[in-house]
C-alpha cells in the first residue's frame, strides 16, 4: 500500500510538472479572466458506460475537481459551472434528490482542510434562486459561503437553481422595489411632493432605471464576464445559462461528455481564445 502511495504521489508530481510547461508556454499569450462551463452528458455517460444512475454526476464532479485544479493552476480567476438549472427541477423527483444529495455531500467534503478549496484559496459563491432548494442543501451552500468569504485567490460560482431568464426578472424586479423605497422615503419626509401620483415626473433620472441598477442585482455581479464558455457533449445551445453576460464570450463545444473532459480540451480552448481574443476585445470596446 505504501509503495503504491509513492508511485501515485510521484506520477502526481510528474504531471503537475508537465502542466506547468504547458501553462509556461500558454502564458506567453494572454490568460482568461473567467471561464464558464455547462456540464452537460453526465447521464450519457453513465449510459454509455452501462453504469448504475447516479454514477454519471458523480463522474461529472470528478472531472469538475481536475477541471478546477487546471484552471486555477493555469491562472484562471474565475471559474462558474452550471450545476443545476431551474427547469431541471422538472426531473423525476427521485433524480432531484439525487442530485441535490450529491450536491451536499461535495459541498461538505470541500470544505474539508485537505480539499482542493483550501489548497487553492477558493471562495465559493452559490449562484441562482437558492430559495427552490431543500433546506439542507440550502443550509449547506450558505454556510460553504460563509466559511470561503475570506478566501481572496480564486472564485468558483456554482449556479444552482439558476437561469438567466430568472436572473434578469429578478434584477428587474429589485431595481424596481429599490426606486420605490427611495421615492417612499422622501415621501415620507415631505420633502418630495406627490412622487407616486401625477406630480412625478417621469424624465426625472434619479427615479429611472438604468442599465447599471439592472447589473448590481444580477446573481453574478460578483464576477466579470466570462472570457470563454464551455459547452460539453457538442451540443452548441446556451440552455438558459448566462444570456446577459455571454455577448462577448469564445464559445467552444466539444463532443467529449462532461465526465470525459480532460486538460487537452482546456489547453485546446484557451490556444483558439488567444486567436480571437484581440478582435473580442476591439468589440466589447464599440459597446
Ligand atoms: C457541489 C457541486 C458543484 C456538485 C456538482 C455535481 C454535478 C456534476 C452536477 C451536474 C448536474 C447536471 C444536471 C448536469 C447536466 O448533465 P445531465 O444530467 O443533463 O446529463 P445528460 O446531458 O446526459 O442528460
Amino acid at each position: 500500500m505504501k509503495s503504491l502511495n509513492r508511485i501515485n504521489g510521484f506520477f502526481g508530481k510528474l504531471g503537475y510538472v508537465f502542466r506547468k510547461c504547458i501553462f509556461h508556454v500558454l502564458s506567453v499569450g494572454p490568460i482568461p479572466t473567467h471561464i464558464a462551463f455547462i456540464m452537460d452528458g453526465n447521464r450519457r455517460y453513465a449510459r454509455k458506460l452501462n453504469l448504475k444512475e447516479g454514477s454519471g454526476h458523480r463522474a461529472g464532479f470528478s472531472a469538475l475537481m481536475s477541471m478546477l485544479k487546471y484552471c486555477y493552476e493555469l491562472g484562471v480567476k474565475y471559474v462558474t459551472v452550471y450545476a443545476f438549472s431551474v427547469d431541471n427541477f422538472n426531473r423525476s423527483p427521485e433524480e432531484v434528490q439525487s442530485v441535490m444529495d450529491l450536491m451536499q455531500e461535495k459541498i461538505e467534503e470541500l470544505l474539508m482542510q485537505e480539499s482542493i478549496v483550501n489548497s487553492f484559496g477558493i471562495r465559493l459563491h452559490f449562484i441562482g434562486n437558492l430559495k427552490l432548494l431543500n433546506e439542507t442543501t440550502r443550509a449547506a451552500a450558505e454556510k460553504a459561503m460563509t466559511a470561503t468569504a475570506k478566501n481572496d485567490n480564486v472564485v468558483l460560482l456554482i449556479c444552482v437553481a439558476y437561469s438567466s431568464t430568472d436572473e434578469i426578472t429578478h434584477a428587474v424586479q429589485e431595481s424596481c422595489r429599490e426606486k420605490l423605497c427611495k421615492i417612499q422615503e422622501l415621501e415620507s419626509s415631505g420633502s418630495g411632493g406627490d412622487l407616486i401620483g401625477v406630480d412625478y415626473n417621469e424624465n426625472d433620472q434619479e427615479f429611472a432605471i438604468k442599465l447599471s441598477d439592472i447589473e448590481r442585482h444580477m446573481y453574478m455581479s460578483v464576477s466579470p464576464e466570462p472570457d470563454i464558455l464551455v459547452r460539453t457533449s457538442g451540443a452548441y445551445r446556451l440552455s438558459n445559462f448566462l444570456l446577459w453576460q455571454t455577448t462577448h464570450s469564445y464559445l467552444y463545444s466539444p463532443v467529449a461528455l462532461w465526465p470525459e473532459i480532460s486538460f487537452w480540451h482546456l489547453v485546446w480552448v484557451v490556444l483558439n481564445f488567444q486567436h480571437v481574443q484581440p478582435t473580442l476585445e476591439k468589440r466589447k470596446k464599440l459597446v
